[in-house]
C-alpha cells in the first residue's frame, strides 16, 4: 500500500513518518517549497522529540519522500490524507480554503479510485464538501470515476506527538463505503493487533468526535481553573482538591491543572470552531462559551496578581519571564499565555526579559526583539528583576538554583503560573511567592 499525506504541518510530517516507520511507502506533499528543501535534506521545521531522526531514518531508507507536486503522485498512491491546516476564519469558524484546494486538486488530476480522508480538524459536514468538490472536478472533466472520502480525525498531542500516534488510546475513523472501511482497516492492522482501539463510525459522529474532545478537554481545564480561583478565595488548595477528584476513577486524574490557561493550536481554535457550528444549526454552547471567557481571564491572571502586588506602579520595572511555548517540548507560541502576559507587560511600561529553552527564534517571529530582551540563560533572564513570571513547566525550570536568582534579582518577587514550586521552600528563602489556587498563609 503508498499513501500520501499532503501538508507536512506538525500532523502530516508525524503521520507520514510514523506510517514509513511502521514500513509503508509515503510521500509527503506540501506547497511549501522551503519546507521540503529543507525535509529533504533532513532539516525539520519544526521541534518534536525524536521527529527528526525518525525521517531521517526513513527518507534514507527510501520510504518518505517529499515533493511540491501533489498531481504527479495521485494516480501512484492508495490514499491520501489532508492534512493541511484549518486556522480560524474571523467569524470562529474553521477556515477550509486550504482542504478544499486539495480537495480541487485531487479531482482535477486523479485518473482511478482513490480514497481521499481527512486527518485535518474540520467541521461536521467538511467531508460531504470535499466529496462534492471532488465529483464538480470530475464532472467538468466529463469523467465518472469512483472515490471514497472518509475522516480520520488525529488526537496526537505536540511534544509527544510521536509517540500519542504509535500509541493511541484509539484511532477514530469515519467511512461511507465498505470499499473504504477495508482500505483502512488494512492500514491500521498493526494498531488492532496491538489491542490499540480503532473504532469505525460514520462520518460526521467521526469529525464531531474530534471537536468534542477537545472541548471536553478545554472544558476540564476551565474547570479546574474557576475551582482554582474558588479555593484561592476561600482558603482552599487546588492540589489537594485535584488529588481528591482525580482519585475518582470516574474523574480520572489527567489534565486537571489549574494554571494560566489553555493556549496551542487547538483548543482555542477548536473550542471557537465548535461553538460556531452550533451556532449555524441554532444551538447555543453556553457551555463553551464559559469555557472561553474563564480562559480569557486566566490569561490575564498573572498580570493582575503583579500590578496588584506592586498596586498598578509597574512603569519601569523589570520582569522576568521563564517559557514562552505553549506548553513544553514544543516551540509553538500559538495562543500561548505567554503572549498575552509579554504584550500587558509592554503596555504597562515594564521591560522584559524572556528566556525559554527552545522558543526563542519563535518569541522574536511573534513579540519582535524592540520591546523583549531575549536572554542568553534563565538567570541571565532574572538580572535586576523585580518579579519573575513561571509561564511554562519545562523540566529546566523545575529546579533552579534560588540563591544565584535571589542575588541577581532587584527585588525576589514569583509568579507561578504552573504552580510548580514549594511555597515553603520558597518563602524560606525569602521570596514573595503567589501562584494559582494554593493554599497558604500571605
Ligand atoms: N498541531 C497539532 O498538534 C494538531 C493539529 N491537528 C489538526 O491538523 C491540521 C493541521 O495542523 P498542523 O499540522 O498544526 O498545521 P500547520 O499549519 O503546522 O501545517 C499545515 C501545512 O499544510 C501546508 N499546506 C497548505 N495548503 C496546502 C496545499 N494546498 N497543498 C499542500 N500543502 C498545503 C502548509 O504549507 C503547512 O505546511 C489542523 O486542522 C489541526 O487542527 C490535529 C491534531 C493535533
Ligand atoms: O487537536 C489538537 O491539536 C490537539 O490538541 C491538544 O494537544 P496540544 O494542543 O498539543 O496540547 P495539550 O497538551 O493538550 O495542552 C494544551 C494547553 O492546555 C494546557 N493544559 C493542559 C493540561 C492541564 O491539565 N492544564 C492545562 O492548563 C497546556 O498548558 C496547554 O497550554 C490535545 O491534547 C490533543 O489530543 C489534540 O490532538
Amino acid at each position: 500500500m503508498k499513501i500520501a499525506i499532503v501538508g507536512t504541518g506538525y500532523v502530516g510530517l508525524v503521520t507520514g513518518t510514523c506510517f514509513a516507520e511502521m514500513g509503508l511507502n509515503v510521500i509527503c506533499v506540501d506547497v511549501d517549497k522551503s519546507k521540503v528543501e529543507k525535509l529533504e535534506n533532513g532539516v525539520i521545521p519544526i521541534y518534536e522529540p525524536g521527529l527528526e531522526e525518525l525521517v531521517r531514518k526513513n527518507h534514507n531508507d527510501g520510504r518518505l519522500s517529499f515533493t511540491t507536486d501533489l498531481e504527479s503522485c495521485i494516480d501512484d498512491v492508495d490514499i491520501i490524507f489532508i492534512a493541511v491546516g484549518t486556522p480560524p476564519d474571523e467569524d470562529g469558524s474553521a477556515d477550509l480554503k486550504y482542504v478544499l484546494e486539495v480537495a480541487r486538486t485531487i479531482g482535477r488530476s486523479m485518473k482511478k479510485y482513490v480514497l481521499v480522508v481527512t486527518k485535518s480538524t474540520v467541521p461536521v459536514g467538511t467531508a460531504a464538501l470535499v466529496r462534492s468538490t471532488i465529483q464538480k472536478e470530475l464532472d467538468d472533466r466529463g469523467l465518472n470515476i469512483d472515490f471514497d472520502v472518509a475522516s480520520n480525525p488525529e488526537f496526537l498531542k505536540e511534544g509527544n506527538a510521536v509517540i500519542d500516534f504509535m500509541r493511541p488510546d484509539r484511532v477514530v475513523v469515519g467511512v461511507e463505503s465498505e470499499k473504504a472501511r477495508k482500505l483502512l482497516s488494512k492500514l491500521y492492522k498493526p494498531f488492532m493487533l496491538n489491542n490499540f482501539r480503532v473504532i469505525f463510525m460514520d462520518v460526521p459522529s467521526a469529525e464531531m468526535t474530534k471537536y468534542a474532545a477537545n472541548a471536553m478537554l478545554a472544558t476540564r481545564i476551565s474547570f479546574m481553573n474557576s475551582i482554582a480561583n474558588l479555593c484561592e478565595a476561600v482558603g482552599a488548595d487546588v492540589n489537594m482538591v485535584r488529588a481528591g477528584i482525580g482519585s475518582d476513577m470516574r474523574i480520572g486524574k489527567k489534565f486537571l491543572y489549574a494554571g494560566c490557561g489553555y493556549g496551542g493550536s487547538c483548543f482555542p481554535k477548536d473550542v471557537k470552531a465548535l461553538i460556531k457550528t452550533a451556532s449555524e444549526y441554532g444551538v447555543d454552547m453556553e457551555i463553551l462559551r464559559s469555557v472561553e471567557k474563564v480562559n480569557a481571564y486566566q490569561k490575564g491572571l498573572l498580570f493582575r496578581k503583579f500590578s496588584l502586588y506592586y498596586n498598578g506602579d509597574l512603569k519601569g520595572k523589570t520582569v522576568a519571564i521563564w517559557g514562552l511555548s505553549f506548553k513544553p517540548e514544543t516551540d509553538d507560541m500559538r495562543d500561548a499565555p505567554s503572549v498575552v502576559l509579554i504584550r500587558s507587560l509592554i503596555e504597562a511600561g515594564c521591560k522584559v526579559r524572556a528566556y525559554d529553552p527552545i522558543a526563542m527564534d519563535e518569541g522574536r517571529r511573534i513579540l519582535g526583539d524592540e520591546c523583549v530582551y531575549y536572554a542568553k540563560d534563565m538567570y541571565d533572564a532574572v538580572l535586576d528583576a523585580d518579579g519573575l513570571f513561571l509561564v511554562t513547566e519545562w523540566k529546566q525550570f523545575r529546579l533552579p538554583a534560588w540563591n544565584v536568582v535571589k542575588k541577581v534579582m532587584n527585588h525576589p518577587y514569583i509568579v507561578d503560573g504552573r504552580n510548580i514550586y514549594d511555597v515553603e521552600e520558597l518563602r524560606s528563602l525569602g521570596f514573595d511567592y503567589e501562584c494559582i489556587g494554593r493554599r497558604f498563609d500571605k
